[in-house]
């Protein structure tokens, strides 16, 4: 739960039973205004615009779904939230209300994307004490603890000596969960968290975010066209098309809203697909750009109906945050970044939709208090890891190494390749050492020596990197370990084999 001690706000977990033993977070609140993300299509074709100026606001505690047609920006917009993606873009994005720190937010952050990207070769209690070792500092008193509740609240506890591989769709997702729970980041996106699941999975996987949410985390996710049921767990939705924003507020107030526009949700019709069905421009072609204009292109919120607050810069939230620290209520930054200043005060007015407030999300949390714990204010806050590379090579070398007995096919082969081709050599150039006259075979062999041991050794890297890549973005986009720790392990690692196979 959400608790509040003055103005100081940490995320608890969602139970007070369940989790109790992840390190605590203040939540996050996340703005971005006027977005725009340009790609190059090549000289002839020139940039393609797929953000056009959008703004938003993602609050925590909240359950978010960006949706839309397909091509209409979900996963641009989620890229450049999460800052996976950097380039081609303009406009501001805040945290807390201000400016955003990419280094500071991909600490707080994590990006689950849609395949779930886990390793075939580890049990489930083993990826999990790897993250572990990963994701919490060396010395972090409680880590069978930690997993041990994350596994239990996640029901993957009966699973815990199942090989990641043979787990279902649904259970392979909860452990992608549950793997960047570890270090419990306030914030938490999800590329299509539900595809590829049957409906009950569907339903327990969204249950288990709005759960996650309702911790004080900010939950963030694109989906598709979510069934009704599913549609309603959802507290927020964000909706885009054609790369505008057309509807942001509740998903309760949507068809009251559309009906606001003269746009009736039949009945019995799910209103996410109805949504959709709008944004595809069935019910008109004007639609879109009557929304994109009502809702200011998502620079309005309809529970409010108001502009976003300001950004601030670094050193005005630092100075508000001392203010708080220093016994004071924190009053200013607090009133600035709740009391938005209504713009556009005819907007309220023309939804003719009743604005309920949620009870629970209206509890209005305190986004000012310091992005990271006091205690890692200063030695945690400014280090990029949580280990250190030492730590983490020695990690992932333990964790090369056992692939590596796990899996031997790639071994046997390169042994059966390796006896192969010494008798094919022998064969060859039996004999030769001896004789003068065969300088120039002499100088063969070992050409052909050193060519054959330096691409044999190099298969390997070859054969298994490509397979390992998407859960090496993974891993080092929501900082388990630095690409230099990783390199340098997977390269030890081939040197036992190596030195076997001299021997
Ligand atoms: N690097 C790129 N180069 C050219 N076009 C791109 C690039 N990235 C995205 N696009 C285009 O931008 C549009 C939006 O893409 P995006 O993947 O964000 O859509 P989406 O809403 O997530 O779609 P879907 O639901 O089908 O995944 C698409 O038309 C896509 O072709």
């Amino acid at each position: 739960m959400l608790a509040s001690t003055g103005t100081a706000v940490t995320i608890q977990p969602a139970s007070q039973t369940k989790m109790a033993n992840l390190p605590k977070r203040p939540p996050v609140e996340l703005a971005f205004r006027d977005l725009m993300y340009t790609v190059s299509e090549g000289r002839s074709k020139g940039p393609k615009t797929i953000l056009k100026s959008v703004s938003g606001l993602i609050r925590p505690r909240e359950l978010t779904a960006i949706m839309g047609p397909s091509g209409a920006g979900k996963s641009s917009l989620l890229n450049i939230l999460t800052g996976y993606k950097t380039t081609g873009m303009s406009g501001s994005i805040t945290v807390n209300g201000a400016e955003r720190n990419l280094s500071h937010f991909r600490k707080q952050s994590c990006y689950i994307m849609q395949d779930n990207q886990l390793h075939a070769n580890l049990t489930v209690l083993e990826a999990m004490r790897l993250a572990a070792s990963l994701k919490l500092s060396k010395d972090h008193p409680d880590k069978p603890g930690i997993i041990r509740d994350i596994l239990e609240t996640l029901s993957l506890l009966e699973h815990e000596n199942t090989m990641t591989s043979n787990l279902s769709g649904g259970q392979k997702k909860r452990l992608s969960i549950a793997l960047e729970l570890i270090n419990n980041p306030p914030v938490m996106f999800f590329d299509e968290p539900t595809s590829g699941l049957d409906s009950s999975s569907c339903y327990q996987c969204i249950k288990l975010l709005k759960d996650l949410s309702r911790g004080g985390r900010t939950i963030v996710c694109t989906i598709h066209q979510p069934s009704a049921r599913l549609f309603e767990m959802f507290d927020q939705l964000y909706t885009l098309a054609e790369g505008q924003c057309i509807y942001q507020g509740n998903t309760s107030q949507l068809v009251p809203w559309l009906s606001s526009r003269g746009l009736e949700c039949p009945s019995y019709h799910n209103p996410a697909s109805y949504i959709i069905e709008v944004s595809c421009g069935e019910y008109g072609e004007n639609n879109v750009s009557a929304l994109v204009t009502a809702i200011g292109n998502g620079q309005h919120d309809i529970r409010e109906g108001k502009p976003w607050p300001e950004v601030k810069d670094n050193n005005q939230v630092a100075a508000l945050q001392n203010g708080e620290k220093n016994g004071g209520q924190n009053s200013n930054f607090a009133k600035t970044t709740t009391n938005y200043l209504p713009k556009d005060s005819n907007l309220t007015a023309n939804l003719q939709v009743v604005v309920q407030k949620d009870e629970e999300t209206n509890g209005a949390p305190n986004v000012t208090a310091s992005l990271l714990e006091p205690s890692m204010d200063s030695k945690e806050a400014g280090k990029r890891y949580a280990t250190s590379e030492w730590h983490q090579f020695w990690i992932i070398l333990q964790r090369a190494l056992l692939f590596s007995r796990r899996d031997w096919t790639l071994m046997y082969l390169r042994l059966f390749a390796h006896i192969l081709v010494g008798f094919l050599i022998g064969a060859l150039y039996y004999d030769i050492g001896n004789e003068g006259s065969k300088v120039l075979s002499n100088l063969g062999f070992l050409f052909f020596n050193m060519l054959f041991l330096m691409y044999t050794s190099m298969t390997v890297t070859i054969l298994s990197f490509p397979l390992e890549m998407p859960v090496l973005l993974k891993e080092n986009f929501n900082r388990w370990y630095s690409l230099r720790s990783y390199y340098l392990a997977i390269t030890i690692s081939d040197i036992p084999f190596q030195v076997k196979i001299f021997l």
